[in-house]
């Protein structure tokens, strides 16, 4: 059953966007507020910063997407836009995060939060939205009281223990072995606690600061860095980026040299990687023209890993907006595994999990059909009702060649960008 929560008449949204003159890091501006209404989609300091909340829309369910859609088309229906700017992320925004399975007790999320501060091509801009017929002054948004680090963070396994999930990829390897499915991608949780609330802001600044070749996100208290994009679309254009097959770095620049050169040539990679571009292709296929694949992946470099990426360019074709494209990739073989119906089956019976938003689309969307929407990976979600709390997840591409060791220290490698970002610096 699905459940959409909109406020029974959605108030008129009174929209302007206009020029700032400002150098301050996007992610310096977030002032201190409630978890959830801190937003951003930030990489290599351009992108979009949010807070507060003009509206916002909670929905469960396989028919989530497709909320989402009708409630966001009634919203941009009846606002009233003054953008001086026109480009790619200003006038009416809303930032937005969709749980993994449709079976999820958790909701997806979506505000239009009350103030944008967006840059691009080194152009900032700020755009305030507000449900008051009159236009409120502007005021240009300085540097924000810089957030606190996370106090006496402790760590505890979640659903499973490093043991017990060496266990559940053996299972999975069996089951692949047995015919069942060629992939599936198997993730465990952690619970983090501190002693006082943790600031998303903290989290955004530390990532942004080590993972400069992600997406740096927030979405009511779903914070990570992914480096994975699902979707972008920009007026018309859409590409992809997908990752797949991955290797640890050793801190050894000449070792982690020799090893991306292994990662690029080993064949369980390879297959793990081709798996997962198949299968973004084929969802695209239906509502793009003029799909371009590139032959060969190359090796994406991060502080913690490597990982084979293959970025894909289409077309958008009958109006196929960011969020539509976003829900026919969902969940792609990068994150669910291959054949999708079969491995989310056997997620559900091997993680002992509710993903939740991990793993999900988490991004922006625009009033015309752009946006990006990033894979949330790397990332936590804070508990909304004790946000001393957060659970961090990483997973891993199980294919018939998977070892269970390895995929425990995979996975270990994936949780050291959050795990890192919650302690002092
Ligand atoms: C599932 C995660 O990562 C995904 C799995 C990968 C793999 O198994 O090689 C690589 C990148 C991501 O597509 C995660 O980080 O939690």
């Amino acid at each position: 059953m699905s459940t959409v929560t909109v406020p029974a008449a959605a108030p008129t949204l009174v929209v302007r966007t206009v020029t700032v003159d400002t150098d301050e890091p996007l992610l310096h501006l977030l002032p201190p507020g409630p978890v959830e209404q801190c937003a951003s989609w930030v990489r290599q300091g351009e992108g979009l910063v949010g807070w507060g909340s003009a509206v916002s829309c909670e929905t469960r369910g396989p028919s989530r997407f497709e909320d989402a859609r009708e409630w966001w088309s009634a919203v941009t229906a009846g606002a009233v836009v003054r953008d001086e700017v026109g480009t790619s992320g200003s006038g009416l925004i809303c930032f937005g995060s969709f749980p993994f399975a449709d079976d999820s007790t958790e909701p997806a999320r979506l505000v239009v939060p009350e103030v944008v501060v967006g840059r691009r091509d080194g152009r900032t801009f700020v755009t305030t939205i507000t449900t008051r017929p009159e236009l409120t002054p502007l005021e240009t948004p300085g540097a924000a009281v810089p957030p606190a680090p996370p106090l006496d963070v402790a760590f505890a396994d979640g659903a499973l223990s490093p043991t017990a999930y060496a266990g559940a990829v053996a299972a999975a390897v069996g089951r692949i072995t047995a015919g069942e499915v060629d992939k599936v991608v198997l993730a465990r949780d952690l619970v983090v606690t501190s002693a006082e609330p943790i600031d998303p802001r903290w989290l955004l600044r530390r990532l942004a600061d080590e993972y400069d070749n992600t997406w740096v996100f927030a979405v009511a208290g779903l914070v990570g860095a992914t480096p994975e994009l699902l979707v972008r679309r920009d007026q018309g254009l859409v590409t992809s980026r997908v990752l797949a097959g991955t290797i640890r770095r050793t801190g050894d620049d000449e070792k982690d040299l020799a090893l991306a050169a292994s990662l690029a040539r080993s064949s369980k990679d390879l297959e793990e990687h081709e798996y997962a571009v198949r299968s973004v292709a084929e969802a695209l296929a239906p509502h793009c023209s003029s799909i371009n694949v590139p032959e060969s992946p190359f090796v994406l470099h991060l502080p913690n890993v490597m990982h084979l990426a293959t970025d894909v360019a289409a077309v958008a074709a009958n109006g196929a907006t960011a969020l539509a494209l976003a829900a026919a990739l969902h969940p792609s073989a990068a994150v669910g595994g291959t054949p999708t119906a079969d491995a989310v089956r056997i997620i559900g019976e091997l993680e002992r999990m509710d993903r939740g938003r991990y793993a999900g689309p988490v991004g922006w969307m625009d009033a015309a059909g752009d946006g990006a929407w990033g894979i949330a990976l790397r990332c936590g979600a804070i508990d909304l009702n004790d946000p001393r709390q957060i659970r961090i997840f990483a997973g891993c591409g199980i294919v018939a060649g998977s070892d269970p060791e390895s995929e425990v220290a995979e996975s270990v490698a994936k949780l050291v960008p959050m795990r890192d970002a919650l302690m002092d610096a």
